[in-house]
């Protein structure tokens, strides 16, 4: 099964997380997500992770360090290996592309969400943390 390598990107602001839900024409349509992509062949995360938020959001982004977790599921198109980074936007989001929501969540609405197959014990991990990263 060929493996996807996707980077997500944990925002976080007065304690609360940007939580993202695909766009429902898109594949995992409907699915809460954290913003970002696949990872281009050459790439490096990090440079992917600006890549996707300046492509989805027209936002700058400083990329800061991996989550503890990857995320990883075996779906129908492929396995989806999710790499999680901290992540402070820079500038405002000025479009959205690739969403029909954006919420910014506690943890415990976080954990409410019907994440991405790949995302849930992610997100698990990351509410224990109370969303309390300083950047
Ligand atoms: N961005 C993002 N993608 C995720 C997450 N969890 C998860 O399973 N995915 C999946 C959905 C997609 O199959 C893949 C990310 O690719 P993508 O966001 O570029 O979406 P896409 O397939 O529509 O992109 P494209 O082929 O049209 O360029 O990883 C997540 O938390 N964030």
């Amino acid at each position: 099964m060929s493996k996807i390598q996707v980077v997500g990107a944990i925002i976080i602001k007065d304690h609360k997380l940007l939580a993202a839900q695909r766009a429902s024409n898109r594949v995992l349509g409907g699915y809460w997500e954290f913003p970002g992509g696949k990872i281009e062949p050459s790439e490096t995360p990090e440079a992917a992770m600006s890549r996707e938020l300046k492509e989805e959001f027209g936002a700058k982004a400083t990329v800061f360090e991996k989550f503890s977790i990857d995320g990883i599921a075996e779906l129908e198109f492929g396995e989806v290996i999710l790499h999680c980074y901290y992540v402070r936007l820079d500038s405002n989001i000025s479009k959205t592309i690739a969403h029909d929501e954006l919420r910014w969540v506690t943890p415990d609405e976080a954990l409410a969400l019907d994440w991405a197959p790949s995302d849930v014990a992610v997100i698990k991990a990351l509410a224990k943390t109370g969303f309390n990263y300083e950047y």
